[in-house]
């Protein structure tokens, strides 16, 4: 018989991965990747209101904010020293309509937050969403005339939502909505107003994806929804498409790219850090947060360490950075206070 310690010799030679991975010291020594503070961006969810912080069932652990409460847990936030967060609104159901009309209102919930937080927590990042989901009874993100979302119409309101965004003191203004040509049409918005230095963050691929089922709770556009999104996100199926439509989004004069949701999309990730090397994030979404958060709560995954170990892996892909509803915790943790 043969010795089977010479035939292992015999097919690596020299080469033992195993000796870097031998220890604690080793694999520190060789981690290619890290996820520090620097690299989250907390979205959170608004409510009209005062003194009030309500769970969302779907997304354990997530709660929607008053202003008051929500100025508060940034505040956190920003002493846990997480970069930026992203906001979004959950407005009165009297509010919305066919247009989203409330978009156009310069205090509406999402710009009043801005203006409090700004106040508040002057040295944190908003990031704020144009499109008119929250707004809209219809729950699309754009304009709808008979069955179809206005592409043109739709772009023309964003970008007076927009300028009315950077007025209550957006730093960065996210459009999520998938419009054609609306990454520019806001960069020239933005600069007539005298926003040069307001930035954009382009949902440059976001994807017609079964993951944000639990958002559109948090926001409550979810029985809402007439038909689905198809018309105007990118079909999950198309990474060469997402590619093209995010050097569209580059040409216009995005600052930032995301790739929307996450975890399944880092072949996306990967691919437009590579192709256009703009600052590339990824948005874990509600989908993904709240897998992780029943599996855990079930016992069948260590959630915490699924969590880190997702957020470390977008890092791998190429991005500079991730919005994540695991922020707060995650940062409390990498600051040793959790
Ligand atoms: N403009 C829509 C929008 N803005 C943020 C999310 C999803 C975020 C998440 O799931 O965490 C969505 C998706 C949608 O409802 O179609």
């Amino acid at each position: 018989m043969q010795d089977k310690t010479h035939l292992v010799d015999e097919i690596t030679g020299h080469r033992r991965m195993r000796r870097n991975r031998k220890a604690d010291w080793t694999r520190r020594l060789v981690q290619e990747n890290h996820l520090t503070v620097d690299d989250l961006i907390w979205p959170i969810f608004l409510v009209p209101g005062t003194n009030i912080c309500e769970p969302i069932p779907a997304m354990p652990g997530v709660n929607r904010m008053s202003v008051d409460v929500a100025v508060e847990a940034v505040r956190e936030a920003a002493d846990l020293g997480i970069p930026a967060i992203a906001t979004f609104p959950n407005i009165e159901m009297e509010l919305r309509d066919e247009t989203g009309s409330n978009a156009l209102e310069a205090s509406n919930l999402i710009n009043a937050a801005t203006r409090a937080i700004k106040k508040a927590v002057p040295n944190i990042g908003v990031i704020t969403d144009v499109a008119l989901d929250p707004f809209t009874s219809h729950g699309h993100d754009g304009i709808l005339r008979g069955d179809e979302i206005v592409n043109d119409e739709t772009v023309e309101q964003v970008v007076q939502a927009a300028i009315l965004q950077a007025e209550a003191g957006s730093d960065i203004i996210a459009p999520s909505e998938m419009m054609d040509g609306r990454i520019g049409a806001i960069r020239k918005g933005l600069d007539a107003a005298g926003f040069q230095n307001v930035g954009i963050m382009a949902y440059a691929t976001k994807f017609a994806s079964g993951c944000y089922g639990p958002y559109r709770e948090a926001i409550s556009t979810g029985g809402l929804l007439k038909g689905d999104k198809k018309s105007y996100y990118i079909d999950p199926a198309n990474g060469t498409e997402a590619v093209r439509d995010a050097a569209l989004d580059v040409e216009e004069g995005a600052d930032m790219l995301m790739v929307k949701p996450g975890l399944p999309y880092l072949d996306i990730c990967w691919r437009l850090k590579e192709t256009f090397g703009l600052p590339t994030f990824a948005y874990q979404v509600s989908g993904e947060y709240s897998m992780i958060k029943a599996a855990a709560a079930n016992g069948w995954i260590d959630g915490d360490r699924v969590a880190m170990e997702t957020l470390l892996c977008f890092k791998r892909a190429g991005c500079d950075g991730i919005l994540t509803y695991f922020a707060v915790d995650v940062a409390r943790k990498l600051a040793g206070k959790a």
